[in-house]
């Protein structure tokens, strides 16, 4: 009697565990006193998963945060499913396995169906090829589609620092440098400013990052390979704030549309069956209004983000109460005490986009309104 008390933290509330999995790197970064605290307060209680006991002895758990890899580990996922239908695994890995190969990973851009805008913005991938093995790498045919320069990006993105590893190739003379198997993707100039699109359930943040320079003409007949890695990604305990856009003289960089990335956000999570991801975006220099997805990331670092722990907090709190209601566990109003009702998560509070620079989209409410408190 006195655990499930404890389980439903005093005066007959229910209380919620979700426990995440995750690398201790990105337990340091994104597991925080702050989102603890504040998950906490909403009745939802943050459980470290020890991934070195099976994961069947641990829990019980309403919900599993992860971000970790191999067969193993998702074996123990399914089991965990098969045993806990009604609890969510964020994501499924079957979902995640996708982003873990750089040609499926941006095949599923080609799966969105978007209406066309009246103020004409239009969005793709740019040209890229994938090389298996150095016979093709030397096969001109293999590669003669494509306009140099070129960016070799290795095909496998596992969350290796080798999956990050890549190089600007402004010639056929740098191909012998490469390691397939890789992608050959065509480098397009964008004014060297990226766009990361974070997406939590339906909660979208577009932010501006310093990315590649463009590659004048005079450049392209170079025979050099430049190596380099996650560019655009900050130190785990960066925040992307005013110091940041100015330092990087991004400031006065456009920001896509934010109805446009919106749209494609939630095409991306309806194709891809995924709450948890970022999409990095580029401005085509040649068009003004052609956006090319260049990378989808699963679980991306969160933290980054000013206020990320409303954000997270919020939609672990629309899971739990989505779950809930699947449960049959039908919220009545008052009824506290009773076996079914729940009091479930306080999803009121205040969630504030931080100025200008990030475009802020949640639920149901248009860009007027994100100043507004959110009652999801
Ligand atoms: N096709 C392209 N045209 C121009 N620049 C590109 C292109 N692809 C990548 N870049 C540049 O290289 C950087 C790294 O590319 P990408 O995001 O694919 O790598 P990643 O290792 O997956 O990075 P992340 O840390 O975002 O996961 C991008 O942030 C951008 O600056
Ligand atoms: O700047 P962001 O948040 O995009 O940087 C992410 C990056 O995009 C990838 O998602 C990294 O994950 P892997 O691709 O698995 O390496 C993230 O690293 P992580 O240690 O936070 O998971 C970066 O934060
Ligand atoms: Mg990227
Ligand atoms: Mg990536």
């Amino acid at each position: 009697m006195a655990e499930q008390e404890e389980r439903r933290g005093g005066e007959g509330k229910r209380r919620f565990r979700i426990g995440y999995a995750l690398a201790p790197k990105k337990q340091q970064s994104f597991i925080r006193d702050s989102l603890v605290s504040l998950a906490r307060s909403r009745g939802i209680d943050l459980i470290r998963v020890d991934t070195d006991t099976p994961l069947s002895e641990q829990g019980p758990f309403d919900c599993l945060l992860h971000k970790l890899y191999g067969d193993d580990w998702k074996r123990q996922l399914r089991e965990f499913s098969a045993a806990n239908p009604n609890a969510a695994v964020l994501d499924s890995p079957e979902a995640i396995e996708r982003l873990h190969n750089r040609i499926s990973m941006l095949q599923v851009v080609s799966e969105l169906r978007i209406e066309c805008r009246s103020s004409g913005e239009t969005f793709g991938i740019p040209k890229q090829i994938v090389i298996y093995d150095k016979e093709t790498l030397f096969d001109r045919q293999a590669w003669e589609t494509l306009k140099f320069p070129v960016i070799a990006k290795p095909l496998v993105a596992d969350g290796s620092a080798k999956s990050h590893k890549m190089a600007l190739v402004f010639s056929h003379d740098g191909l012998n440098k490469l390691k397939p198997p890789i992608v050959l993707q065509e480098f397009v100039n964008h004014g060297g400013v990226i766009f990361k699109v974070y997406v939590v359930g339906e909660r979208v943040r577009c932010v501006k990052r310093k990315s590649l320079p463009d590659v004048s003409e005079e450049k392209k007949v170079s025979d050099e390979v430049l190596s380099f890695s996650q560019v655009s990604n900050l130190a785990a305990n960066q925040t992307i704030d005013d110091s940041y856009y100015e330092m990087m003289h991004l400031g006065d960089a456009e920001m896509p549309p934010l109805s446009f990335v919106t749209d494609i956000a939630r095409g991306l999570r309806q194709v891809m069956k995924l709450n948890l991801f970022n999409f990095d975006v580029i401005r085509d220099s040649r068009y003004g209004n052609r956006y090319l997805i260049i990378d989808i990331n699963y679980f991306p670092g969160y933290a980054k983000m000013p206020g990320y722990e409303a954000v997270l907090t919020d939609f672990f709190c629309d899971v739990l109460n989505k779950k809930t209601e699947e449960d049959g566990g039908a919220i009545e109003e008052g009824a506290a005490g009773s076996e079914r009702s729940w009091q479930g998560c306080d999803v009121s509070g205040s969630f504030r986009g931080d100025g200008d620079q990030d475009n802020l989209q949640v639920p149901g409410l248009g860009m007027e309104e994100k100043e507004s408190s959110v009652q999801v």
